[in-house]
């Protein structure tokens, strides 16, 4: 059976020693990707080398550092880029198509819908989606910086069966081998601990951004979105697919066991709370200790001005947060019914459903810190 298969290329596997992309790597990696697609699978390539493509033709001699630097040399190649696979591609009669996408596009529920639209027919109509960070609108606080966690919040979009993240290193060892000798490789990670963030470094290269510990992040973000990955090497023709069989050269990662649903993902990692809930201590027992939806009776108040879809914090009277989650009323409706049966508070307010937050909507806070706590 074909799988859904999420693949990235970073840019140390695409450039050459001088730092400009390395028109040879990119045949090799489509070769390896028309191999795939040749095999039944659905493929799909997260690939940097926009900057690496662009920055010579533009006129800087090394790649660039400031930010505005990098966006226009990414800029020029990003089409380079682009040409560079569709030429390669073309040779196996593989059809390429170019996605740019930016951390609010996951965010933002009716961009992350169109762009899973466009990727679902893209892939009915076998063609193989490249994705790459949309250089030019990305800046500082919004930017991904590497694309290893978006290759992950792509692998999550899309339900892939596993994200393959290659890189310059046939895996995670116990320690950056370019500074550590004896450092070992790690076969397979069940857990992600602390200690595997204290081992995985920095970039080793002079052109990749994020190093391990870009890896980790998003080996944290996939293992949560139920996707397993690999993280390793792809330099000899069939490595991909015996990386996808099992037996690659690298490290490989299982998915949690208690992922979240879709919509529980988007809520606790995704979503920007715009406003706050406060409840009382009954309310916080049922939302924390018995699995139950958050219902008018419970509310003190509601802070912010927020509506119907929008994802919101809930807060105790101490202002300790206990989740977030999708509301179903408006502030000001929330207002109006704050302690209320529920009875009562249909008769106030038209509301679409009597549940303020619903349980399936809803991720406690512990949940999120735990995952976050390595930021
Ligand atoms: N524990 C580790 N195991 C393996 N590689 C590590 C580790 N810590 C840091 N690294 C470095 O991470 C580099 C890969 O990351 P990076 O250069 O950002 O690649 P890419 O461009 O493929 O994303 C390796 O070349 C290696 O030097
Ligand atoms: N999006 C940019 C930079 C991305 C980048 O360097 O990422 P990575 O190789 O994953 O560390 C590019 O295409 O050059």
């Amino acid at each position: 059976m074909g799988k859904r298969i999420v693949v990235k290329i970073g840019s140390s596997s695409l450039t050459s020693d001088e730092g400009g992309l390395n028109r040879q790597h990119v045949r090799f990696f489509a070769d390896e990707l028309a191999s795939l697609h040749a095999d039944g699978h659905q493929v799909l390539l997260v690939t940097s080398g926009a900057i690496a493509a662009g920055f010579r033709r533009l006129g800087y001699s090394s790649r660039p550092k400031l930010v505005h630097e990098k966006q226009a040399a990414a800029a020029v190649g990003q089409a380079l880029l682009m040409e560079a696979y569709q030429e390669a591609l073309n040779a196996s009669g593989v059809i390429a198509a170019q996605i740019l996408l930016t951390r609010p596009d996951f965010s933002n529920r009716s961009r992350a819908q169109n762009a899973t639209r466009t990727i679902e027919e893209l892939l009915k109509q076998q063609a193989i989606p490249i994705i790459n960070e949309n250089d030019t609108v990305a800046v500082d606080e919004i930017k991904f910086g590497e694309n290893d966690s978006l290759s992950a919040l792509v692998a999550n979009l899309v339900k892939a069966d596993g994200l393959y993240i290659l890189t310059d290193m046939d895996g995670v060892y116990t320690g950056d081998p370019r500074k550590v000798p004896d450092a070992v490789r790690i076969e397979r990670v069940e857990v992600l601990s602390d200690e595997l963030y204290r081992i995985a470094g920095g970039a080793g290269s002079s052109v990749g951004t994020g190093g391990m510990r870009s890896k980790i992040e998003a080996a944290r973000i996939a293992m949560q979105g139920g996707v397993p990955l690999f993280v390793g090497r792809v330099s000899e023709p069939g490595d991909l697919l015996a990386a996808v069989a099992g037996h690659g050269k690298g490290t490989y990662f299982a998915s949690s066991l208690h992922s979240l649903s879709a919509k529980k993902h988007w809520v606790g990692f995704l979503s920007v709370p715009q406003g706050r809930i406060v409840v009382d201590a009954g309310a916080e027992d049922a939302l924390l200790n018995k699995g139950r939806s958050l219902l008018p009776a419970g509310i003190i108040a509601a802070e912010g001005e927020f509506h119907p879809g929008e994802v919101v914090e809930v807060v105790n009277s101490d202002g300790r947060v206990l989740g977030r989650g999708v509301t179903h009323y408006t502030a000001w409706q929330i207002t109006a019914v704050a302690g209320l049966s529920s009875e009562e508070a249909m008769k106030r307010v038209e509301v679409s459903r009597i549940e303020v937050i619903h349980r399936d909507e809803w991720v406690v806070s512990t949940m999120i810190k735990e995952a976050n706590s390595h930021e």
